[in-house]
């Protein structure tokens, strides 16, 4: 049985330990409340995050990084992007020498502009060849029932990949393989700022031609910004890219589409953050998307008024004339 260690007991991280250990590893699971350590342990149920889903008693949580990581031959985090750097900063040192690392974020560090893959490297020293991204249309409430999926399991090394893949195959979550490490971060990332503009336009009434034109266009400047940054433009059409997007930018279950849906119905920028009980990437890395997208010279209007509405107090509905009006250009490139 492969020893897994999950950081971040959370929506995802626990969502993902149920996977992992329906794949037959053993998972310590990191929690930082020691009611939601004691809850898992006693009642095997993380009430807070998915109370619908009876956890596999192969999962210990804890609070303590320490001995979740000990002897861990895979280790997966599951944090707020933004917190990362700080979290590694104590994991740093107790981090195994030769698991695979893996990702599960999905956001781009205020400030550097980095990709999560970029700060596990930095911050926890950890050589780029061990670490993974694990990206896709994967809402954790739905796997957590065990609804059927697939992801992506991005890393350069075959080996590492495949062994993250094998520990994480069960028979309603079907990982495939991938090398695009850098497209598969900026895919997942970008979409939750995809999901925020549609969830403002949803939430302004309007319907689904204006979803699947923002969520298009917003896949383009996704793929513009990737490609520049040296993806493989095909992993926008794939689990991380397309696939992903969709799923987030149509489902009530997803806090970034909930969070710009709550913006467009009127409610003001604090009542929406005071109301958003869990993690909302996209609130955040809006404004490093765009910087990084500055940084290469890619236009990326979308998130440019995303980060309008959520940083400057913009109004959601001066949005849709800001992008109806800009100037004419062909549909490719
Ligand atoms: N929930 C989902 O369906 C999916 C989420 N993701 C990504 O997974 C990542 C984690 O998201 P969720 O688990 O959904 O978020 P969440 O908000 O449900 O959970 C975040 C966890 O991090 C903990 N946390 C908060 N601040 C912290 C800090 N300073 N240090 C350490 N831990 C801290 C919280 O206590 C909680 O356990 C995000 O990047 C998200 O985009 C990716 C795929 C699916
Ligand atoms: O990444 C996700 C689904 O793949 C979850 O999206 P939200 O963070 O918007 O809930």
């Amino acid at each position: 049985m492969t020893r897994v260690a999950v950081l971040g007991g959370g929506n995802w991280g626990t969502a993902y330990a149920a996977i992992m250990a329906d794949a037959g590893c053993t998972v310590r699971l990191w929690a930082r409340r020691q009611k939601v350590v004691d809850e898992i342990n006693t009642d095997h149920v993380n009430s807070g995050y998915l109370p619908d889903r009876v956890l596999p008693d192969t999962i210990a949580a804890t609070s303590s990084y320490a001995e979740a990581l000990d002897d861990a031959e895979i280790v997966v985090v599951a944090v707020p992007s933004q917190t990362l750097r700080d979290n590694l900063a104590d994991w740093r040192d107790l981090l195994p020498s030769d698991a695979p690392v893996v990702s599960l974020m999905k956001g781009i560090e205020l400030g550097t502009g980095e990709r999560m893959s970029q700060v596990i490297a930095e911050a926890g020293g950890v050589d780029a060849d061990r670490i993974v991204v694990v990206s896709g249309p994967n809402l954790a409430p739905e796997i957590a029932a065990r609804q059927p999926a697939a992801a992506v399991v991005a890393a350069a090394s075959p080996r590492v990949r495949a062994k993250v893949a094998e520990a994480s195959a069960t028979a309603y979550f079907r990982p495939y393989l991938g090398t695009d490490v850098v497209g598969t971060e900026i895919a997942g990332a970008t979409k939750n700022v995809i999901a925020l503009a549609v969830g403002m336009a949803s939430g302004m009434g309007m319907g689904d031609n204006t979803m699947a034109s923002l969520l298009t266009r917003g896949l383009a400047e996704t793929a513009r910004l990737g490609t520049a940054l040296g993806a493989d433009p095909q992993t926008f059409l794939g689990l991380a890219g397309v696939g992903d997007l969709v799923a987030t930018c149509a489902s009530p279950l997803s806090r970034n589409r909930t969070f710009g849906f709550r913006l467009g119905q009127g409610m003001s920028l604090q009542e929406v953050i005071d109301s958003t009980k869990q993690t909302a990437e996209g609130v955040k890395s809006c404004e490093s998307i765009l910087q990084l997208a500055q940084s290469v010279d890619v236009d990326v209007p979308i998130v440019e008024n995303v980060a309008a509405v959520v940083h400057e107090g913009r109004d959601p509905k001066d949005v849709v004339g800001a992008l109806m009006s800009r100037a004419r250009k062909h549909e490719v490139n």
